[in-house]
């Protein structure tokens, strides 16, 4: 991305937005100035509005009529629940595309706004219930998946499952998505399974999940499942994504637990010790036993479940729903999504800032020869970073 472009984007795509939303003869800046303290409402709102109303002049030439029919058609076919529309946006979130990608944008910022419109109706609280869902390669994660999603759908829950796949980051390949998976919930109408994008660096690929969940929130999911295999940092990046974070464990001992990372017991709000059944059964009640009682300090549970024969699962989603219910009272719930808007953010701006980092002229020149002295032991690391840095700034 050129560099002015990039100082560009955000502008951009919220004149953009205000041009869109605007056309659509609603005004985003009633949303926004609902909560800002009373005394300054009225000055802000007005600023505001003058804001969009020159935006509104400015840009409306910036989206094309194309454009504007197409995010129309996507946004009202979300909203009103049509999949094959919900699929679409997803795809354009993920997009590489940079016009594309600001399309993207209108399209959250609106569904966002929409979705924010339904909560103060719903007294401020969130609508839907996010459940992350981790564990290492074989814990049985998507078994588990296909048997809770179908007790959730016939219990007239809305359920959609987005997978965040660090193996697509590095090989393009997928860990997770080369095996026919969930085959029944995947054919459940109350259901929309979305596999991981196979290319990106973790950062897009968690980027495009956190859109996705927004856009299965608009379409009126009041249960999103994101899953993740324990594997590089992505459980870390999805339990920053969720109202809920759960760790899913095999009865195995030894070598198969010594994958799971310290820092994500900490991290879990629920460890869930799977295949509960057969000859499983007492390994798992053994392993069960060991995390309740290492889980103490820390005010965690451990629960046992069995996908094959179903045991455990009812009881497991009553316990989620009482973490919900605890959450929302407390008004906990919501400001961790509050403070996870914020990281989402800074992941944003990182990423963001890293490529154009990359991207630069001067950077891209001096990059490749420095990295060889670095790799040769000619360079120091500190210092070839401080020579990039430099390159960088004067060229700014
Ligand atoms: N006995 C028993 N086996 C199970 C259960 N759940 C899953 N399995 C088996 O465990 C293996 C792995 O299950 P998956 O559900 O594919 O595990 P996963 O965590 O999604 O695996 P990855 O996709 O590799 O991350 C399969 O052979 C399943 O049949 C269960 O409740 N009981």
């Amino acid at each position: 991305m050129a560099s002015s472009s990039f100082l560009c984007v955000a502008h951009r795509v919220s004149m953009l937005s205000s041009a869109w939303t605007g056309r659509l003869g609603r005004s985003l800046s009633c949303t926004v100035a609902l909560d800002l303290g009373r005394s300054a409402l009225l000055a802000e709102q007005q600023r505001r509005r003058y804001c969009m109303d020159s935006a509104l002049n400015q840009h409306m030439g910036e989206l094309t009529d194309r454009e504007t029919r197409v995010l129309e058609r996507l946004y009202e076919g979300l909203v009103t629940g049509r999949r094959a529309c919900l699929a679409e946006s997803i795809t354009l979130v993920e997009t590489q595309h940079p016009r594309k990608k600001e399309l993207a944008q209108v399209l959250v910022q609106r569904v966002l706004a929409h979705r924010r419109q339904q909560e103060r109706l719903n007294g401020g609280k969130p609508l839907a219930f996010r459940i992350g869902l981790s564990g290492p390669p074989g814990a049985g994660k998507s078994s588990f998946i296909e048997v809770f999603g179908k007790m959730l759908t016939g219990s007239g829950h809305k359920v959609s499952v987005l997978a965040v796949d660090p193996s697509s980051c590095t090989t393009g390949g997928s860990l997770m998505g080369d095996k026919t998976r969930m085959t029944e919930l995947s054919r459940d109408m109350q259901a929309y399974i979305r596999p991981s994008p196979t290319s990106g660096t973790l950062g897009g690929v968690t980027r495009t999940t956190n859109e996705a969940i927004v856009l299965c929130e608009g379409a009126g999911y009041d249960i999103v499942l994101v899953e993740t295999v324990g594997v590089g940092q992505s459980e870390f990046a999805v339990a920053d994504m969720v109202d809920m974070f759960v760790l899913l464990i095999p009865p195995a001992g030894g070598d198969e637990l010594q994958g799971i990372k310290r820092g994500i017991i900490e991290m879990a709000d629920l460890v869930v010790v799977t295949k509960a059944d057969g000859d499983l059964l007492v390994p798992a009640r053994r392993i069960q036993a060991e995390y309740t009682s290492a889980l103490k300090l820390l005010r965690k549970k451990c629960q046992r479940v069995s996908s094959q024969t179903g045991e455990g699962v009812a009881e497991l989603w009553s316990r989620m729903q009482e973490f919900q219910e605890v959450g929302l009272r407390s008004g906990e719930l919501q400001s961790r999504r509050r403070s996870q808007q914020k990281v989402w953010m800074w992941s944003l701006i990182q990423e963001s800032v890293l490529q154009h980092f990359q991207e630069q002229p001067s950077v891209r020149d001096a990059l490749p020869a420095l990295e060889e002295r670095v790799t040769r032991g000619d360079l120091s690391p500190g210092l070839a970073a401080d020579l990039l840095l430099r390159a960088f700034s004067t060229a700014q």
